[in-house]
């Protein structure tokens, strides 16, 4: 495992918007199979890092590389499944001609196409709703096709950003299961959340407060390194309520 390139390798990164520093100096690695997760307070910039590793957006100092390649590089979004906070869906047309859409954009063709798409749908429990419009979709709805159009291609590396907002207990249970499944077949997991017990469920924890990276460890790890008996407590810690 040691000598493998790391799947994210981000140096020294800093992000500013104009004159606004949103991110400062944020240096983590996340090797292959691990579920990375980040946590901070509302507009700390969690979404930013994100974008940064997905390539949408590029750093203002500092490197990111996705599997040892130097990002923005269009040709990795073939190895990346990106689910975004926003749903990015074509409303007007069916579940199924999104998943089209997108499988076409992989190159994923034939028996292989169709039996991708079936597998998602079923994965996030839509495969009743496969000719529905995306406009009758719920949000909860439109949360799992986003999800199932991100896991399409089965990508190396998924970049979820809060990727089960609006979905019940119980359907978040069972995606859960899914990613750790995904995970011990060696994809790479990358999200944000504001939810306590799936923070639990992350291999590491990256805590970012106003732009930068305060401590990335294991739940265990931050737990003992703040005195804390919960995560939620951890990150009250690192500033989650003050800023
Ligand atoms: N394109 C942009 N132009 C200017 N400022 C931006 C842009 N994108 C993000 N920001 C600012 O960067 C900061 C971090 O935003 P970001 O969306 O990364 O936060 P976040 O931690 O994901 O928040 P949340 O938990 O609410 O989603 C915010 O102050 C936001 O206003």
């Amino acid at each position: 495992m040691g000598s493998e390139v790391p799947v994210i390798s981000v140096s020294h990164v800093g992000k500013a918007f104009g004159d606004k520093q949103v991110l400062e100096d944020i240096s983590l690695q996340v090797d292959r199979a691990e579920t990375f997760g980040i946590l901070g307070p509302s507009g700390s910039g969690k979404t930013t890092l994100v974008k940064l590793l997905t390539g949408i957006d590029e750093v203002t100092s500092g490197e990111v590389k996705v599997l040892g390649v130097t990002m923005p590089k269009l040709s990795m979004l073939q190895q990346i499944g990106y689910m975004a906070q926003s749903d990015a869906l074509y409303t007007e047309l069916s579940a199924k001609e999104n998943l089209e859409f997108f499988a076409a954009l992989y190159g994923l063709k034939g028996a292989e196409r169709s039996q991708r798409i079936k597998a998602v749908m079923e994965l996030v429990d839509l495969q009743e709703h496969l000719r529905k419009r995306v406009d009758q979709y719920s949000g909860g709805m439109k949360r799992r096709l986003s999800l199932a159009i991100a896991l399409l291609h089965e990508p190396p590396l998924l970049l979820l950003d809060e990727p089960t907002v609006g979905i019940d207990p119980v359907l978040r249970l069972s995606i859960w299961k899914e990613l750790k499944a995904l995970n011990q077949k060696g994809t790479t997991i990358v999200l944000t959340t504001h939810v306590m017990d799936e923070a639990e469920k992350c291999d590491r924890l990256g805590m970012i407060r106003d732009g930068k990276l305060l401590a990335a460890d294991t739940p265990a790890g931050l737990l003992q390194a703040t005195g804390s008996t919960s995560i939620e407590e951890a990150f009250l810690y690192y500033g989650g309520v003050r800023s």
